[in-house]
């Protein structure tokens, strides 16, 4: 069995610049070579519901964003440093505070 180690590829500084920072304006309007990026991974066996998955993050996280007012619970910046495990958890769970946008409850039906 072959394991590709995405995780260092997708953090080598010969594969990208300033390889540690989160800048997804980086990938605006270029097409990676998907031998550099491989968060679905590739070949054969990679993700089948990457096309589904891509199109759900995308309206998930807009639609939080879109809906909700979002704050931190205390004055500390979130400490992004990353936990051990397969699935890259956050070392320090996150923790915030959300309040729904006025127009909210004209668009969700009202539960009695
Ligand atoms: C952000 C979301 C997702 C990520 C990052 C992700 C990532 C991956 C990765 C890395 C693999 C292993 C590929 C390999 O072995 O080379 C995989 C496999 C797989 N994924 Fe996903 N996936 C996501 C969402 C989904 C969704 C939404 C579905 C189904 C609706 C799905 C179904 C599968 C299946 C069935 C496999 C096994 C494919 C096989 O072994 O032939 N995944 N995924």
């Amino acid at each position: 069995m072959l394991l590709v180690n995405a995780w260092e590829i997708h953090r080598d500084p010969k594969v990208w610049d300033d390889a540690t920072s989160f800048k997804p304006e980086r990938f605006e309007g270029v097409k990676v070579e998907p031998s550099k990026l491989m968060p679905f991974g590739i070949g054969r066996r990679s993700c089948p519901g990457a096309g589904l998955a891509q199109r759900v993050v995308g309206v998930a996280l807009g639609s939080l964003i879109q809906c909700f007012e979002w704050e931190r619970v205390g004055p500390e910046e979130v400490d992004l440093t990353e936990g051990v495990g397969l699935t890259m958890p956050k070392a320090v769970p996150l923790e915030a505070r959300c309040k729904a946008r006025d127009f909210v409850p004209n668009v969700l039906p009202n539960e009695a």
